[in-house]
């Protein structure tokens, strides 16, 4: 079967491990790179002589030799690269979060459609082995019937961003936007079998009086149609990055915890734990588990879906969803009353 060829659009922290993940896939190649500065540019074309780099990334999909594009810049600017990837006739990748907005979520969903073309959005802690266990214990009816999930992350503050845009409100759209996304991904995908979320509660707050709308501590509560809910709580404020996943059902219950110096550590501790109402075990999880595995994982997912057809992770109908709930969340801390989700 011929490798997918693969296209990438910002070249920054994240980017290059894109990059980096694309190389490692047994069956994608990196044909091309798009920076935005030409000090940037100058990294990939060093890091990768053989690949076409630019400063435009018009001139990138202008190429006829890409099946997909992944996308990984500033998230302000994803609504406008996406359509432009998606008009020229090309797969996507988007890294979350989808759009920081729902028009532009939206949009480029009916982009995609009328371009038959894949849109994949990056939540890609479904891929792991760990994550991913826990939620095939549940449906294989381990805890009975699940109730209660909660996500829970520990860590240090975010980074910067090219430009300090991660730290700008406009450009960032807002703190749940960026991390909190994940885990609201993931407690859906979680209690899916309770129905569609339908409201959330939400509370925040800033360590920092000169940046009140960049909220380091925040909590929320999410209700699902039936009694089911799902808490999930983040603090910028700590150290290092510990992460917790406990699910609890009818019948038994799943502990999931992740540690690492920083989130992009190859060399975390994880554990799962697990009752089924008698007794505890540990669940081994022999593949390691981190955001740079499953982001590997996620670039041979998505050229397996261009190959054989395989189905999506993550589709473009979920990536709306996580933005919706984020959102919603967002207005709860700004009202103070519970918000309701915008179901599309
Ligand atoms: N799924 C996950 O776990 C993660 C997702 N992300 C997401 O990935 C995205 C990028 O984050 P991150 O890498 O940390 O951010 P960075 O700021 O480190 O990198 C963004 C890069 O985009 C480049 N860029 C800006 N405009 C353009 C353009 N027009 N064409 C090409 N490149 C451009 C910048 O270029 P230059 O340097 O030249 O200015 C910069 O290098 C964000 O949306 C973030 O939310 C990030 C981390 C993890
Ligand atoms: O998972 C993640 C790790 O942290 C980053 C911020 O520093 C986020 O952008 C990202 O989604």
């Amino acid at each position: 079967m011929n490798l997918v060829r693969y296209g990438l659009i910002g070249f920054g922290a994240w980017g290059k491990h894109h990059a980096d993940a694309i190389t490692k896939a047994h069956n994608a190649e990196l044909i091309g790179i798009a920076a935005h500065s030409q000090a940037t540019a100058s990294d990939a074309s060093q890091a990768y002589p053989d690949a076409f780099v630019t400063t435009d990334y018009h001139a990138l999909l202008a190429r006829d030799d890409l099946d997909v594009i992944d996308v990984v810049v500033p998230s302000y600017l994803h609504h406008e690269v996406a359509t432009a990837v998606l008009q020229s006739g090309k797969h996507l990748l988007l890294e979350k979060p989808m759009g920081i907005d729902l028009d532009q979520c939206d949009s480029m969903i009916a982009s995609a459609e009328k371009h038959d073309r894949l849109l994949c959005v990056g939540h890609e802690l479904r891929l792991s082995s760990m994550w991913g266990k826990v939620k095939e214990m549940i449906e294989d009816g381990f805890i009975g019937t699940p109730q209660y999930c909660l996500v829970e992350l520990s860590r240090n503050p975010y980074r910067q961003g090219a430009g300090g845009w991660r730290y700008d409100i406009n450009r960032v759209g807002n703190w749940i936007l960026e991390e909190p996304i994940h885990f609201f991904d993931l407690a859906r995908w979680y209690l899916e079998s309770a129905g569609i979320p339908q409201s959330v509660y939400a509370t925040a707050n800033s360590r920092d009086p000169e940046r009140p709308e960049l909220q380091d501590n925040f909590s929320a509560i999410m209700h699902f149609a039936g009694d089911a809910y799902a808490v999930v709580s983040q603090t910028l404020s700590a150290f290092e990055h510990h992460q917790t996943a406990k699910v609890t059902g009818s019948k038994g219950a799943l502990w999931a915890s992740w540690s690492g110096a920083m989130d992009r550590t190859r060399h975390p501790t994880f554990k799962l734990r697990a009752f089924d109402g008698n007794e505890v075990v540990d669940v081994p999880i022999e593949k390691p588990t981190g955001e740079l595995f499953e982001l590997e994982d996620q670039i041979v997912r998505v050229a397996e879906a261009i190959q054989t057809g395989r189905p999506l992770h993550c589709t473009a109908q979920d990536g709306r969803w996580s933005v919706a709930m984020c959102l919603a969340a967002s207005a709860s801390v700004a009202s103070g009353a519970k918000e309701m989700i915008d179901q599309g």
